[in-house]
């Protein structure tokens, strides 16, 4: 599976908890990040990840892009609630298209724990045929 992991500044420490406790699971997929979050990943673990530009820079945008081509299966995104952000319309615009194309979407540690729950347990199967499907067809 295509993994995206973003957090924003406030919650980086928590994802970096998240994938150390989950390393394991995650090894086997195939992992993208926003600039800063993923260099925070790869210096913390083992995990390889693909890293976009950084979120206020258009990495939330790329991410969206991966969505709309069909190529990302599942975003985790620890949102900070409390902090406005400079790009907050690129946010909205990735958690959108996350509705529009049905890709799941955590965006707090809670529900996280149960997608990455979920994709031990191989309930992300169906992405595989979801994904050699050509969309608007
Ligand atoms: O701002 C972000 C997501 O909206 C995250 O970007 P960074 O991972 O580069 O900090």
């Amino acid at each position: 599976m295509n993994i995206a992991l973003i957090a924003h500044d406030k919650k980086k420490d928590l994802m970096i908890s998240f994938v150390t406790a989950y390393e394991n699971i995650l090894k086997p997929h195939v992992l993208f990040a926003t600039g800063t979050t993923g260099k925070r990943i790869m210096e913390a673990t083992s995990l390889n990840v693909h890293r976009f530009e950084s979120g206020p820079l258009g990495g939330d945008q790329q991410i969206g892009a991966e969505i709309a081509e069909n190529r990302m299966d599942m975003v985790i995104f620890l949102r900070d609630p409390m902090t406005s952000q400079p790009h907050e319309p690129d946010i909205q615009a990735l958690i959108r298209l996350c509705d529009v194309h049905m890709i799941p979407v955590a965006t707090n540690i809670a529900t996280g724990e149960l997608l990455i729950r979920g994709l031990e347990r191989g309930d992300m199967e169906w992405r595989k045929h979801r994904r050699t499907q050509t969309l608007n067809k």
